[in-house]
């Protein structure tokens, strides 16, 4: 390790009031004590009510980013969070293959408030050239419904859609988010020999934008710390609930959530 300081790369997208992407990923690396480096994927025009507009970043830009990163101090950890378009996806994909650091993928694809976040043409990329890198995966529901093909309802149809994920798609671990079922908030990890199930009570709020891209930030700010992933998943679900419970109630709409919450190690 070149650096003492643990240092994690966010590949996303903005949301300029601060809720949810780039913003959310680096207030949860800063929060947990990791260095934050960033490459934009794309520049969105968003607030707590919606999306009002995007602009994706060329795909060369994007490559130029990431050069000036990984020319001089390489993170420990990175994610990605929105890539739009499969250009984008074929840069980062290069760097993955070049540079064997923890990889979380968060693939996201529509916004908390509905707004489409991928082109539809670059899903079939993402699940069979990117998802593969990955240390682990993080789906929601929906995401995990589109990228496995099947309908998921139930617990059994989540280990059903894990076992895609693992033995058709080929990633190395995946954690289901359960944010979007009825009940408990109930995540689960699984690896090739075990899986872990975490839940927490179901918080009663609207304010919940944000919360899949600090909760893959916090699993990749610990996996920078060369923590274990089932220690960076413990620590991800403990600081996403504390930090839903406490939301700031900012904007108008569906708010972003509180970074300042955990207090835990
Ligand atoms: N109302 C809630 N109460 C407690 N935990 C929640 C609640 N909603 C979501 N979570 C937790 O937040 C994390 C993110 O889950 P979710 O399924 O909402 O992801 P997501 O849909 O990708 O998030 P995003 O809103 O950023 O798109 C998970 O750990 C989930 O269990
Ligand atoms: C740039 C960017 N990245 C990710 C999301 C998803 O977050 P959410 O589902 O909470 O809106 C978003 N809205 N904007």
């Amino acid at each position: 390790m070149a650096s003492a300081l643990p240092i994690a790369l966010t590949i996303a997208g903005t949301d300029p009031s601060g809720g949810a992407g780039v913003l959310a990923d680096i207030k949860s690396f800063q929060s947990r004590g990791v260095y934050g480096m960033s490459a934009v994927t794309s520049l969105t025009a968003q607030n707590t009510l919606g999306v009002q507009d995007v602009f994706n970043v060329p795909a060369g830009f994007l490559d130029a980013q990431l050069g000036s990163i990984f020319s001089d101090e390489a993170p420990h950890a990175m994610k990605s969070g929105m890539i739009a378009t499969e250009e984008m996806m074929h840069v980062i994909r290069r760097y993955a293959d070049e540079h064997s650091i923890p990889f979380v993928i968060d693939p996201v694809m529509i916004s908390t408030s509905g707004h489409n976040l991928i082109d539809e043409g670059a899903i079939d990329y993402l699940r069979d050239s990117l998802l593969p890198l990955a240390a682990t995966v993080t789906p929601n529901i929906p995401e995990a419904e589109k990228l496995t093909g099947i309908t998921i309802e139930s617990e059994a149809d989540i280990e059903k859609a894990a076992k895609i994920f693992m033995d058709e798609i080929g990633v190395e671990s995946v954690i289901i988010k359960g944010g979007h079922l009825k009940g408990d908030a109930v995540d689960y990890l699984f690896q090739k020999d075990d899986s872990l199930k975490l839940s927490s009570e179901r918080i009663d709020t609207g304010h919940t934008h944000g919360t899949g891209c600090t909760f893959s930030a916090v699993i990749t700010a610990e996996l920078a710390k060369d923590r274990t992933l089932e220690d960076a998943f413990r620590t991800g679900k403990k600081y996403i609930t504390e930090a839903i419970r406490k939301t700031p109630e900012l904007g108008r709409g569906q708010g972003p959530v509180n970074h300042f919450a955990y207090k835990g190690e």
